[in-house]
């Protein structure tokens, strides 16, 4: 088996803004398209793809719409700046959910309405069917990163047992590149060791997250995997020259998703080469914890 085919990987964007309308036909998945198959629309993987060992890839039509993202980190009485500056948070902050107590019970607290209302990141997520066999189909654990800033990025890390393994991680106010790791026998390019273990600083797969745009990570890529982001103040891209496809610089990694990209600049960066300059970016961990316990009946089981 090859490595990529071990690989069970899912990357899209957003659903279009508005009412959700029910869909009689199946989205058909990036690998169906290409080859004109008939796609059974099973996520995370479709039949063709799960028998192929390839990665299942969706790509619902638009992202979430600058509006929501502005509503949500423009500084809005409503919006996720308002909760941190209420909370008196500075960077990572579990902002909905609760707090995940002994034996990973979630002890649930509601929702804050920026994430259940507009721009409706709970239903949005709902529609990807991606939580559909998690407890509750849907995240009820949602942790917002504020806010990297340029140079800043997360050490490569697993999520951990604690969540059912699908996690949905939004990305607002700037486009980062994130990577997904493996573990390896110790040599020179080790980058870090973690329970005796060592990741190898190449990537096994690489993502150009844009502004708006949501990736799912789910499989072994959740529970074998490690997903990080570099330290860096902006990112060089070495452009497709009809033989290679796009990678970022120093990386002989190809960017997964160049061919799903939505904005101009970031496209033509992947085309033409080009450096994005990282800005202030928020994002969003949205998972599923599987146990939960309200405090009263916490408290009552005494
Ligand atoms: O900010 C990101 O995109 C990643 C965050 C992350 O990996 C986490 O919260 O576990
Ligand atoms: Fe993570």
């Amino acid at each position: 088996m090859s490595a990529q085919s071990q690989y069970n990987y899912n990357a899209m964007q957003m659903p279009p803004d508005g009412p959700r309308v029910p869909r009689r036909t199946p989205m058909a998945c990036q690998f169906c398209r290409g080859r004109k198959l008939k796609c059974d629309g099973v996520r995370p993987s479709c039949a063709n793809c799960n028998r192929r060992g390839f990665p299942c890839v969706y790509v619902p039509v638009k992202p979430l719409a600058r509006a929501g993202e502005n509503w949500l980190i423009g500084g809005s009485s409503c919006g996720v700046r308002s909760y941190f500056i209420a909370t008196r948070n500075i960077r990572l902050h579990k902002i909905t959910g609760g707090q995940l107590a002994a034996k990973n019970v979630l002890m649930i607290q509601p929702m804050p309405s920026f994430v259940t209302t507009f721009p409706g990141i709970i239903p949005r997520l709902e529609a990807t069917g991606m939580f559909r066999s998690s407890a509750h189909q849907a995240p009820n654990h949602i942790i917002m990163n504020e806010k990297y800033l340029p140079g800043q990025g997360i050490m490569p890390h697993q999520d951990g047992p604690a969540y059912h393994p699908v996690v949905a991680t939004i990305s607002l106010g700037s486009h980062t590149a994130f990577h997904y790791y493996r573990y390896k026998a110790q040599d020179a390019n080790s980058i870090d060791v973690e329970d005796g273990r060592i990741i190898d600083s190449t990537p096994v797969l690489s993502v150009l997250l844009e502004p708006r745009s949501v990736i799912i990570t789910t499989g072994n890529f959740y529970t074998s995997y490690l997903h990080g982001i570099q330290e860096l103040t902006e990112d060089t891209i070495v452009a497709n020259d009809g033989i290679n496809q796009p990678k970022f610089e120093g990386l002989d990694t190809t960017i997964a998703n160049w061919k799903m990209l939505a904005g101009s600049e970031t496209r033509s960066a992947v085309m033409t080469g080009g450096t994005l300059k990282r800005g202030v970016r928020y994002s969003l961990t949205c998972r599923d914890v599987e146990n939960v316990a309200n405090i009263k009946s916490f408290l009552n089981r005494g």
